[in-house]
């Protein structure tokens, strides 16, 4: 499956911390990020991952875009729902585009488990 991580900011650590207890999954398919979280995923647990550009610059774009490719099963988008963020637009956009073409999308850590314990069990 390809598989795409974004985390705002204060969410990073709680993804850092979820890719981690979970690598012997996300090490059995092919990875994309936003740039920063895809960076921080990368050091911490040394998986491969493609990086697009930082989520601000562009980077939610680029995920969207692969999502209307079709080119993209599953997200996990940590979102941290009490700042504000610049580009919350493309925030929405990306999120919309999920609904749009029914990408299973973990927006918070408690349908991220869920999420991945489908993927462990290959349900879908
Ligand atoms: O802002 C983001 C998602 O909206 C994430 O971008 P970074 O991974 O570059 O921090």
């Amino acid at each position: 499956m390809k598989i795409a991580l974004i985390a705002h900011d204060k969410k990073k650590e709680e993804l850092l911390d979820f890719v981690s207890k979970h690598k012997d999954v996300f090490s059995q398919h092919e990875l994309f990020a936003t740039g920063t979280t895809g960076l921080r995923v990368n050091e911490r647990t040394e998986l491969p991952i493609h990086r697009f550009k930082s989520g601000p610059l562009g980077g939610d774009q680029e995920i969207g875009a692969r999502i209307a490719n079709q080119e993209l099963d599953a997200v996990f988008f940590f979102r941290d729902p009490l700042t504000a963020q610049p580009h919350e637009p493309d925030v929405s956009a990306l999120i919309r585009l999920g609904d749009v073409y029914r990408i299973p999308m973990a927006t918070n850590i408690g349908m991220a488990q869920i999420l991945i314990h489908a993927i462990r069990r290959n349900e879908f």
